[in-house]
């Protein structure tokens, strides 16, 4: 049986890219500073990556789940044009209230519930414990606990960070371009 893969979960808005609020539009979609050298330093060191992103604004009906799939596109190519292969993209498009009827659900997949990361485990194989979770929000650090993720980073690149959120991180750095080398230290 095959060898069982570390990961790093990727948030999307605030960790990748500047969180502008419910970004949908390549023109608003501007990836932060030392990000992709980041996860080609990542890649390199034998983790897949995997994004994890709440998408609510498709709840909301700020934009459709077409124009997610278009923006969500560029970005993978934009990234693999550089050398780095996401390995898996997950998306949670519910929301419970939601103006939109058709994702007006208490889903498992909307951080802080594990749904995303548990999917992305079984349909790659995933080691979780020698994992790491990257993100900007507590239900970041929160969905990582629920799925038995190794290692919770919490980034300031994002929504402020507050004291819940820095107590349910493992690590505090400033943004993504300073994890390799965290990883490496420790
Ligand atoms: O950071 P990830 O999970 O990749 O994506 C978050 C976005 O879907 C949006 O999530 C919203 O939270 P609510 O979904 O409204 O709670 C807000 O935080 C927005 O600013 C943000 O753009
Ligand atoms: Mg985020
Ligand atoms: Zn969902």
């Amino acid at each position: 049986m095959a060898n069982k893969v570390p990961a790093i979960f990727l948030d999307r808005d605030g960790t990748l890219n500047v969180d502008h609020g419910y970004v949908h539009e390549i023109d608003n979609f501007e990836f932060i500073d030392g990000t992709i050298e980041a996860l080609q330093a990542l890649k390199k060191m034998g983790y897949a990556l995997v994004l994890v992103t709440n998408q609510s604004g498709i709840a909301r009906g700020m934009f459709t789940e077409d124009q997610f799939m278009q923006l969500t596109e560029w970005m993978d190519w934009s990234l693999a044009d550089r050398d780095v292969d996401l390995d898996g993209i997950y998306f949670c498009p519910h929301l419970p209230d939601a103006p939109v009827e058709a994702y007006r659900q208490n889903c498992d997949c909307r951080k802080p519930q594990p749904g995303m990361l548990l999917s992305a485990q079984q349909h790659l194989d995933i080691d979780m414990a020698a994992s790491y979770m990257v993100g900007d929000k507590i239900e970041d650090m929160q969905a990582a606990q629920a799925a038995g993720v190794g290692t919770k980073v919490l980034v300031r690149s994002g929504k402020p960070v507050t004291a819940e959120g820095e107590a349910a991180a493992d690590w505090v750095i400033n943004s993504l371009a300073e994890l390799p080398a965290r990883i490496k230290k420790a």
